[in-house]
C-alpha cells in the first residue's frame, strides 16, 4: 500500500470518526501537497503527529484523553458535548502509538466487534466506554446486555442502575429480547414525535451496549439488532455490538448499517499473540483502551448518578419562580411540575391543553401534585391574572391551607371558593356559577368584537379578566347517581369542556378512574376529548390510551404527564415535590402571596357538614332597623355561601311555614325571630312566642332572651290563646308546634289572610306538611303563606303544599330548601342551627 494511499484511508477513517470533517479535509490537503518529500519516516512521524492533533479537537478530555492521565477529581460534564465522536483506544505506527481510534458514536451511528467481552482486549475496551460516555454525556440512558460473562464487565455499572440511568444488565436471551423491545417502543414514539415536526433535540442519547450475545440468540433477534441499528440513529438510540460474527449454523450476519466494524478476531500472529485489533478500513492496527482505574471508574459513575438524582429531583423551592407574579395570562398559564432527562416538564392550560384530567389511587399523590400546580400557578401568576375554585369531595383535608383558620389567618389570594367535602350541589353550584361566567365572557366579547380571550383583554384593558382554573378532586362524587343533579353537573360540564378555551375557563378533574361514571356514558368521549392533558399518576386507570401502558411502573411522587389525550409516545414521566412535607415553606409562601393582595375579601370555604350559625353570619352582624325587614334562615347552597332571608311586607301572603319532624325546625323559627328583631326598633313591634310542640322549651327561651336583650316587647302565648290574642301593634307569630292551628282553624285562615296589611306575620312550625295544608284550608288557600322552608318531608307532600310537583326535593341532614312562592325562588341552603345542636339532634336520631 502506498504513503498516499495509506494516508488518503487514515485521513478518512479520521474523518468519518471524528466528524471533524473539515479539520481533516485540511490535513489531508495539506498532506497532498508534501507528498513530493523524500524522507518517508519524517513524513510518517508528521502524519500521526498531524492526525494526533486532529483526534485531539475531535475528541477532548472525557472523550478523547487517555484515562488514565485524566486526574482524579476531573468532574463529569454538565452539558452534553457536541462532538460525536470517542476514543476506543490508540493506532500505532511501527509499534508506537501514533494517534488516538475514535469512532464517531453518539449523535453518529453504531460501533460492531466481533470479538466480545470474553476477550479482556474487549471488556476493557467497553468499560473504557462506558466511563468516557457517562462522563461527557449527563442525559445518557443504557441499556446493557452481556450474554458471556454474565454481567460481569458491567459489575461497576450498578450506581448507574440504581440512579435509573440503566436498566439492571440483562444477561440471556430473555433479557436481551425486552432490550430490544423496549428500544423499538422507544424509537417509535420518538420518531412519532419527529414526524410531528417536534425537536427530538432534547431527547437524550440510548445507548446500548452488548458485550456479547448470549447463546440462544438465533437469526430473528439478530435480524431486529441490525433494524434497530438501521433506524436507530435518526432516534438518538446507538449499538455497540460485541460478539457480531457468524452463528455456528454460520447463518449469514444481517448487515449493521451507520457502523464502524472492529475487528480483533484475525487468526492469531505466528507468536501466538493476538492478531492486533483493526478499526475499519484504517490500515494501522489498534490497541484498545484499557480497563480504567476501578477509583475513576467508581468515581464518575458515582457522580453521575448523583447528579442525575439531584437533577431529577425538583423541591418545592423550585417551584416558585423569582420575582413573583411575573407572568402573564394572556395566552395561557403554565407551571414547572417536575424535572425529567430532558430537562423541566411543564403544564400547561392554554389552546392545546385547556382542560387536565388526573388520574390515581387513593394515596397515589393528586393532592399532593394538585397542590405543587397550585402554589406554582399562584406565584407566577397575581391575583388579576388568575382565579381558582377549588373543589374537594372526598373527606380529607385537601385545600384547606389555602383558606383562613383559627391558627392562621392568611389565604392565597387567587382563591374565590373553596368546598370542602363538598356536597354535590355544591359542586353543581360552583359549575353553574362558571357557567354565568363563560356567558358573561362571551357577552363581552361579541359586544367587543373579539374572539379570543386575549384580544378581549386588549381591547377591555380595564375590565379585570382573569383566567380561571377550577379543580374538583374527586370529581365522580359529582356524576354519581344517575339523577338530576348528574344530570345537571354533566350539562354544566360539557359546556365548560367545550367552550372553557376560548374564554379562559379551565378545569381540572382528578378521580381514582375515568370510567364507570354512569351519567357520563353517552357523554364520555365528546366531554373527555376536551381534556388533553393528562396526568396518570400510581393506580390511573383508563386515562391513558388503551395501548399506553406508560403509567405501569410508577411509584408515589412520580408522574406521567401527557399532552395529546393519553395517545402513546406523548408522555413525559418525572418526579414531582413533595408538598406535603414542605409545611414551613408553604406556609411562608402564603403568607407572603397574602401581605401581596390587594383585596381583603376572603375566600367563601364550603364545609358540606359544617353547621351555619346565624351569629357568625356577616349579614346578621350588620342588620340594621330597615323598612324591609327580612327573617335570616340559612346560608345557601351557591357558590357565595349566600345568606337566605325571607321578607315580611304588608303583601298577602308574607307569612313563613317551616315544615319536617326534624328539630331543626325550632332552630330556624328562633334564627328567624332574632334577625327580624334585629331589623325593628324596639317598641315598633311585638314578638308573640307560642311553644307548643314538646321538646322546644329552651330553644322558645333562649328566643325570647334574646328578642328581650334587643329591646322587644316580648309575649308568650298559652294554647288556647294563641290566635285569638288581640294583636293591636305589628307582631310577629312565632309559633313552635303549630300543627293542628291550636284547634281555631279558621282563626288561623284569618290570619294568614287579613296579617300581613296590619304587620302581623306568622312564623310557624309543622311538623306534618299534610297537616298544614289541612289547617290552612287545602291546597286553594296555598297562596296565603307565601314562604316554606321545607326540612324532612316527602317530595310529593312538598309538591302538594306548593302546587309545583317537580322539585326533586330529597332531605337530609343539614339541608332546606326555602322557597318564596312569590319571587318563584327555591333556594337550597344550610339552615341555621344553635352552635352544637346539629350533633345533638343527630345523636337523638332526629
Ligand atoms: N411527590 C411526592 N414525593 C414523595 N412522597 C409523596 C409525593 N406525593 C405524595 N407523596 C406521599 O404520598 C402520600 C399521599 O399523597 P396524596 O395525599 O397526594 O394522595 P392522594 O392521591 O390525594 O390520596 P387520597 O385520594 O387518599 O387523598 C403523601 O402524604 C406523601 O407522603
Amino acid at each position: 500500500m502506498t504513503w498516499r494511499t495509506e494516508l488518503e484511508r487514515t485521513a478518512a477513517a479520521l474523518r468519518r470518526a471524528s466528524g471533524a470533517a473539515e479539520h481533516a479535509e485540511g490535513l489531508l490537503a495539506q498532506a497532498e501537497s508534501r507528498l513530493a518529500a523524500t524522507d518517508t519516516a519524517a513524513r510518517r512521524r508528521a502524519l500521526a503527529e498531524q492526525l494526533r492533533t486532529a483526534a485531539a479537537t475531535a475528541a477532548t478530555g472525557w472523550l478523547g484523553e487517555e484515562l488514565a492521565s485524566i486526574p482524579s477529581g476531573t468532574p463529569v460534564w454538565p452539558d452534553e458535548p457536541r462532538e460525536g465522536a470517542v476514543r476506543i483506544g490508540t493506532a500505532e505506527l511501527e509499534d508506537e502509538p501514533a494517534f488516538p481510534a475514535l469512532v464517531d458514536l453518539l449523535g453518529g451511528g453504531h460501533l460492531v466487534c466481533d470479538g466480545d467481552a470474553a476477550d479482556p482486549r474487549v471488556a476493557g475496551m467497553l468499560q473504557s466506554l462506558l466511563v468516557r460516555l457517562v462522563a461527557a454525556h449527563p442525559g445518557l440512558e443504557v441499556s446493557l446486555v452481556d450474554g458471556v460473562t454474565l454481567g460481569q464487565v458491567f459489575a461497576p455499572a450498578t450506581a448507574l442502575v440504581d440512579a435509573g440511568m440503566a436498566e439492571p444488565v440483562a444477561t440471556d436471551h430473555l433479557g436481551l429480547a425486552k432490550v430490544l423491545t423496549d428500544a423499538e417502543k422507544r424509537l417509535t414514539e420518538i420518531r412519532d414525535i419527529a414526524a410531528r415536526g417536534q425537536s427530538i433535540a432534547n431527547r437524550p442519547y440510548h445507548l446500548i451496549v452488548i458485550a456479547g450475545l448470549p447463546p440462544q440468540v438465533g437469526k430473528t433477534v439478530r435480524e431486529r439488532i441490525a433494524a434497530l441499528a438501521h433506524a436507530g440513529p435518526a432516534a438518538r438510540c446507538h449499538l455497540v455490538i460485541c460478539g457480531w460474527r457468524t452463528a455456528i449454523r454460520t447463518e449469514p450476519l444481517p448487515a449493521i448499517e451507520h457502523a464502524t466494524h472492529l475487528s480483533c478476531r484475525e487468526a492469531a500472529m505466528p507468536s501466538g499473540a493476538p492478531s492486533p485489533a483493526r478499526l475499519g478500513t484504517l490500515p494501522l492496527p489498534i490497541v484498545l483502551d484499557p480497563v480504567p482505574p476501578p477509583s475513576q471508574t467508581r468515581t464518575v459513575f458515582d457522580a453521575r448518578a448523583a447528579q442525575r438524582r439531584e437533577a431529577e429531583t425538583l423541591t418545592v423551592g423550585d417551584l416558585v419562580p423569582d420575582p413573583l407574579w411575573a407572568d402573564s395570562s394572556r395566552n395561557g398559564l403554565s407551571t414547572v411540575i417536575g424535572r425529567d432527562a430532558g430537562g423541566d416538564v411543564t403544564v400547561s392550560f392554554d389552546d392545546a391543553t385547556p382542560h387536565w384530567l388526573i388520574g390515581g389511587r387513593t394515596g397515589g399523590g393528586k393532592t399532593v401534585f394538585l397542590l405543587d400546580v397550585l402554589y406554582g400557578l399562584a406565584t407566577r401568576y397575581s391575583p388579576e391574572e388568575l382565579e381558582l375554585y377549588l373543589l374537594d369531595f372526598k373527606e380529607g383535608v385537601s385545600f384547606t391551607e389555602f383558606t383562613p383558620s383559627a391558627i392562621d389567618e392568611s389565604w392565597i389570594p387567587h382563591v374565590r371558593a373553596v368546598g370542602v367535602e363538598s356536597d354535590r350541589e355544591y359542586g353543581v353550584a360552583v359549575l353553574s356559577s362558571l357557567r354565568g361566567e363563560l356567558s358573561r365572557r362571551a357577552g363581552m366579547m361579541k359586544r367587543a368584537g373579539a374572539t379570543r380571550l386575549a384580544r378581549l383583554r386588549e381591547l377591555r384593558p380595564e375590565v379585570p379578566l382573569p383566567r380561571i382554573v377550577a379543580v374538583v378532586d374527586e370529581f365522580h362524587v359529582l356524576f354519581s347517581g344517575n339523577d338530576r343533579l348528574a344530570r345537571q353537573a354533566v350539562a354544566h360540564l360539557e359546556e365548560l369542556a367545550r367552550k372553557g378555551r376560548s374564554y379562559g375557563v379551565h378545569l381540572v378533574l382528578a378521580s381514582q378512574t375515568i370510567s364507570g361514571i354512569e351519567a357520563l356514558y353517552s357523554k364520555k368521549d365528546s366531554i373527555f376529548g376536551q381534556f388533553p392533558l393528562r396526568v396518570a399518576l400510581p393506580g390511573a386507570k383508563h386515562l391513558l390510551d388503551d395501548d399506553n401502558d406508560a403509567a405501569a411502573g410508577l411509584s408515589v411522587g412520580q408522574a406521567h404527564v401527557n399532552d395529546s389525550g393519553g395517545i402513546k409516545g406523548r408522555g413525559r414521566t418525572c418526579a414531582f415535590p413533595d408538598a406535603s412535607s414542605a409545611e414551613d415553606l408553604l406556609a411562608e409562601l402564603r403568607h407572603t402571596l397574602w401581605e401581596r393582595r390587594e383585596s381583603d375579601v376572603e375566600p367563601v370555604v364550603f364545609r358540606g357538614f359544617d353547621e351555619q350559625h346565624l351569629t357568625g353570619d356577616p349579614t346578621f352582624a350588620a342588620l340594621q332597623p330597615n323598612p324591609l325587614p327580612k327573617a335570616l334562615l340559612g346560608r345557601a347552597v351557591d357558590v357565595g355561601v349566600t345568606t337566605v332571608g325571607y321578607s315580611f311586607d304588608r303583601s298577602p301572603g308574607r307569612h313563613l311555614a317551616v315544615l319536617g319532624t326534624s328539630a331543626v325546625a325550632a332552630d330556624i323559627l328562633a334564627a328567624a325571630a332574632i334577625s327580624l328583631g334585629r331589623q325593628h326598633e324596639p317598641g315598633s313591634v311585638e314578638f308573640h312566642l307560642a311553644a307548643t310542640a314538646a321538646g322546644v322549651e329552651d330553644v322558645a327561651e333562649a328566643t325570647v332572651e334574646s328578642l328581650k336583650a334587643q329591646g322587644h316587647k316580648v309575649r308568650l302565648l298559652e294554647p288556647g290563646s294563641i290566635l285569638t290574642t288581640e294583636r293591636e301593634t305589628p307582631t310577629y307569630l312565632v309559633w313552635f308546634g303549630a300543627d293542628g292551628a291550636d284547634g281555631k282553624a279558621s282563626a288561623l285562615k284569618r290570619l294568614l289572610l287579613q296579617g300581613p296589611a296590619d304587620g302581623i306575620h306568622l312564623i310557624g312550625w309543622w311538623r306534618g306538611a299534610r297537616r298544614f295544608l289541612d289547617d290552612i284550608g287545602g291546597s286553594s288557600n296555598r297562596e296565603h303563606c307565601a314562604g316554606v322552608v321545607a326540612l324532612n318531608i316527602a317530595a310529593n307532600d312538598l309538591g302538594a303544599v306548593t302546587g309545583n310537583p317537580n322539585h326533586g326535593w330529597e332531605s337530609r341532614s343539614n339541608r332546606c330548601l326555602v322557597i318564596d312562592r312569590h319571587a318563584g325562588a327555591e333556594t337550597l341552603a344550610v339552615p341555621y342551627v344553635r352552635p352544637g345542636r346539629l350533633d345533638e339532634y343527630q345523636e337523638a336520631g332526629r
